[in-house]
């Protein structure tokens, strides 16, 4: 089968072209195929010029598919819901999901080596300083000794994938990373640092060791591919990916081989020197689980980056249907393994399992419904994957809900903008997006917590009797499993179903907060230092144009660029154009011919402010601001505001926390439309017409986006403003159409205002607002009005977006040029901050975005602010402030 590689048509918002036909399996009926031209720096491993390493391909493929459903469908409207409704994607290469950092709870570690071992408190420090701050998954490559030898004290840290195994054996986990490297079973002798034999050469637990280090060798080969193809550099990527296929195989094969090796007869002579007896034990259901799941993830790692290239080609069936497969194996294994070894009390059976099963059941559970999204599987087949996925995730989420929680919101999200937009109705409440009726029993006090199970362990096909069909109809090869999970060796870690420490409900129930528990994660997460050897880099036209815009504007890239640095994670290529009112004056145009054409090229547009006191204002802003807003469709005008740490709201009694809007303001029409005109130039009867144009399309668009950012936020609240007394054609229109738009939102609480009664309610109950929606001019002036409010214009900040992607997005400070402030250099950089964190988060940059705000709001913290925030620092002082902030935070990696 063969994939099309032509570019096919792209959606049109006025109606559904997708029809879910399975018989068209990965043809690019979805539309996605060459649309993604914003994600052009993020290429597979297919692709020669890869520029991501390791798991920032997982990063990629989750970009892919919330870009590519997001922008399918009827609805162009929707197509920042993911971004703007998930808040937090977790993604591979953010750690743990608990913003405390932690791991493992107290009572599923033991200390196992006497006085030296770290305490508690100790192991998680530690593993917070690796696994959350420092952590790559390139490390155990790397070999840094450094690193390596706290791990060596860490032990338990189950994503570094030779510890994990090692942990799981049940080995001492002081073994180095070199024993790893170069063990084989009868050949060498393992002893600690103090001389104490620790690994007879004998032990049968070295083969699989040896198996497990072999299977991270070839993930880490599959990284470099996708990086810069260190160990294949004579070779292409396929000719690398073909080698690393061939040794996913053997490697396949030597573990079925060992597997049947540890059941078999002693006398075999093949076993020779081995001590069966006293190792086979060791071999038990997790081992095979781990064995199988890391078969199917290495497949997953091998082809998910070509359903991430930009463009499909002919390798694409093959990946998709290869990780759908994995993927469904991935499911079925896990769900098997839960429904059979599951601990008396519920919890799954070996803690050291739950982050690999986290990962590999997300990751699944991701390209279930991107094959559903490319139309290989119906909605329906994925629906069931996807019900096992959310049990196995609420499962998870008895022992730590940060992550699986955040997964299965993801999950749940996707899907259902999915189902939307195939108008699957009957899929939505029948079953996908019903919270499962076992959440209530969890905050029920009546209910102890281990009753919970997940859904399919108790109900339906899911018996014993349809388990043991399916295991007949996918054999296990080789392997005897056992039912015992007490046989299972603790190692360094007990089974938590050994403790008889009672689940901290409370930790249960605040992490169940989500959407707290998100931001606060937002706020805290950090990213790792250096960790991709292959960068982003988004290309960003920079227009600072008039007054104080070349000010701020340098502010702001100086600032970007010092985050960039810090982070080392991306690049931003500015290019400067001097598109201006004094270039107007020269030349006549504030765009040249072909400007247009020229910005299109760049991922974003970074603009200062249009407007000179020597050109009418008329003249500057339709030159250059509507110039550019209007025909590349930005027709969403986001305007949040807020009161920042260390600032003050000019109204008495309004503290932080009050006033948190965010206003979407119509951007493409209404009263910008540009129609009329004068007639009678000159004469005292002399008439001119300013029409305000309301299409249907433009109206419905516009408030979609609005509905799906309201649902976005905690408080789901959204205020609908119009001057529908007065106004009454175009006004009358919003109100029908917001009422026809509102049904889809029915969990959205909607609120309407006329616009003069709403100057009101800012003023004096700022708390009971949250998203606003208005026309273009009322929306302008209710946003000046809310940067006041919040302290100053001069925090504020613009996105001007086109929700579809076609064009790049820009990005402003909501303020002018300010003429009475040019050139004295106290002008507020703190709203083309906060708008460089706009775009950063447009980008899909989040955490960068993230990190960048909280260092601004920290500078405001501590009173280096300019004068309209009643400070004395200068634009300088306040950009300085920022840039020592990162460096502190992250350091620089200049
Ligand atoms: N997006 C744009 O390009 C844009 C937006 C608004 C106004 N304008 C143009 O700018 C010119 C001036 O317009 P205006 O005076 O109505 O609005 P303005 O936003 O330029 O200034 C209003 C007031 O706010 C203050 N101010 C603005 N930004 C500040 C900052 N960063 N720090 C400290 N104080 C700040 C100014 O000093 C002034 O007192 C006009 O030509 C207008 O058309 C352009
Ligand atoms: O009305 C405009 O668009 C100019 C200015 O007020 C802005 O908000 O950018």
């Amino acid at each position: 089968m063969l994939i099309s590689t032509s570019t096919t048509p792209e959606n049109d918002d006025a109606g559904d072209t997708f029809a879910p036909s399975p018989s068209d399996a990965f043809n690019s009926v979805s539309g996605r195929g060459h649309s993604l031209g914003q994600r052009s720096q993020e290429l597979g491993s297919m692709r020669s010029a890869s520029r991501f390493a390791g798991s920032s391909s997982g990063i990629c493929f989750l970009r892919t598919v919330c870009d590519a459903i997001a922008k399918a469908g009827t609805s162009e409207n929707l197509t920042s819901a993911p971004a703007v409704n998930l808040r937090f994607i977790p993604g591979e290469d953010e750690r743990g999901g608990d913003s405390r950092g932690c791991l493992w709870h107290a009572f599923e570690v033991t200390n196992v080596v006497g006085s030296a071992w770290p305490s508690f408190e100790e192991l998680v420090a530690l593993v917070s300083s690796f696994y959350i701050q420092g952590w790559h998954c390139l490390l155990p490559y790397l070999q840094a000794d450094k690193v390596m030898q706290s791990l060596e004290n860490v032990g338990s840290d189950n994503e570094i994938p030779h510890l994990t195994p090692a942990a799981a054996l049940g080995l001492p986990l002081g073994i180095r990373d070199e024993d790893i490297d170069v063990c084989l079973p009868n050949h060498e002798v393992h002893a600690d640092p103090t001389g104490r034999t620790i690994l007879p050469e004998n032990d049968m637990r070295l083969i699989p060791l040896t198996l497990f280090s072999k299977y991270s060798g070839i993930k880490g080969r599959l990284m470099e591919i996708s990086n810069k193809c260190i160990t294949h550099r004579t070779l292409n990527a396929e000719q690398a990916l073909r080698t690393v296929h061939v040794d996913i195989l053997k490697w396949q094969n030597e573990v079925q081989d060992f597997i049947q090796t540890a059941f078999s007869e002693e006398d075999d002579p093949d076993n020779a020197g081995l001590d069966l007896r006293e190792n086979s034990k060791f071999l038990t259901p997790q081992h095979h689980l781990l064995f199988q799941i890391q078969y199917h993830e290495l497949l997953l790692l091998m082809h998910r980056p070509a359903l991430s290239a930009k463009s499909v080609n002919e390798t694409y069936p093959v990946a998709m249907l290869t990780c759908l497969s994995s993927a469904r194996a991935i499911i079925s294994l896990t769900k098997r393994y839960l429904y059979r070894y599951k601990a008396p009390n519920g919890r799954v059976a070996y803690p050291v399992l739950w982050h690999v099963l986290l990962s590999a059941v997300w990751m699944s559970g991701l390209v279930i419904i991107f094959a559903a999204f490319e139309c290989g599987i119906t909605l329906q087949s994925a629906d069931r994957d996807i019900q096992v996925v959310w049990s196995i995730l609420e499962f998870l989420s008895i022992r730590l809900p940060g992550k699986p929680k955040a997964c299965e919101v993801a999950l749940r999200a996707l899907f259902e903008l999915l189902c939307r937009k195939r108008g699957f109705s009957s899929v939505k409440p029948t079953s996908a997006l019903e919270r499962p009726a076992k959440r209530q029993r969890r905050s029920d006090p009546d209910v102890p917590l281990d009753a919970i199970e997940p859904s399919f362990l108790s109900n339906g096909p899911n018996d014993e009797a349809s388990m043991q069909a399916s295991d007949a109809a996918m054999p296990v090869p080789g392997i005897a499993v056992t039912n015992d999970a007490d046989l299972f060796p603790l190692g360094a870690l007990t089974d938590s179903t050994q403790d008889q420490t009672p689940f901290d409900e409370n930790h249960v129930l605040w992490l169940l907060d989500v959407p707290s528990l998100l931001d606060d994660h937002i706020l805290t997460f950090k990213m790792p230092p250096a960790a991709h050897a292959g960068r982003r880099i988004y290309k960003i036209a920079s227009i600072p144009a008039d007054g104080i815009g070349p000010e701020v504007i340098s502010a702001g890239i100086t600032v970007l660029e010092s985050l960039v640095r810090a982070l080392g994670t991306f690049d931003l290529n500015f290019e400067h154009f001097d598109w201006s009112s004094a270039t107007y004056l020269k030349t006549g145009k504030y765009i040249p011919d072909g400007g247009h054409d020229i910005l299109k090229q760049f991922d974003a547009i970074l603009f200062g402010a249009v407007g000179a006191p020597n050109v009418p204002d008329h003249i500057s802003l339709w030159g250059l601001r509507l110039a550019i807003c209007q025909p590349f469709q930005q027709y969403a005008n986001v305007r949040p505001t807020r009161i920042l740490r260390g600032t003050q709201s000019p109204l008495r009694n309004c503290k932080s926390g009050d006033l948190d809007w965010v206003i979407v303001r119509e951007n493409s029409e209404g009263e910008y439309a540009g129609q009329g005109g004068r007639s009678h130039a000159g004469q005292p009867w002399e008439v001119a017409t300013e029409l305000a144009i309301f299409t249907r399309h433009a109206v419905e668009r516009l408030l979609r986006f609005a509905f799906e950012t309201a649902r976005s936020r905690p408080r789901k609240l959204l205020t609908f403003v119009t001057k529908s007394n007065a106004q009454r054609n175009g006004m009358v229109l919003w109100d029908e159409v917001c009422e026809i738009v509102a049904k889809e939102y029915p969990d959205v609480k909607l609120d309407k205002m006329l616009v003069d009664a709403m100057t009101v309610r800012m003023v004096l109950k700022p708390e009971t607002l949250d998203t606003i929606v208005a026309t273009n001019l009322h929306a302008d002036i209710l946003s000046d009005l809310a940067a006041a409010l919040a302290g100053s214009i001069g925090i504020a900040p613009t996105s001007n977006l086109d929700p579809t992607r076609k064009n790049p997005s820009m990005f402003e400070p909501i303020h002018g040029s300010a003429f009475d402030i040019t050139g004295k250099g106290i002008a507020n950089p703190v709203a083309t901050f906060w708008t460089a964190v706009e775009m950063l988060a447009w980008l899909g940059e989040k955490d960068a975005a993230a990190a960048l705000m909280e260092c601004v709001e920290r500078v405001c913290e501590r009173g280096v602010t300019t004068p309209d925030l009643g400070g004395t620092a200068t634009t300088v002082a306040v950009t300085n402030a920022v840039c020592q902030e990162i460096e502190r935070e992250f350091g620089s990696k200049k």
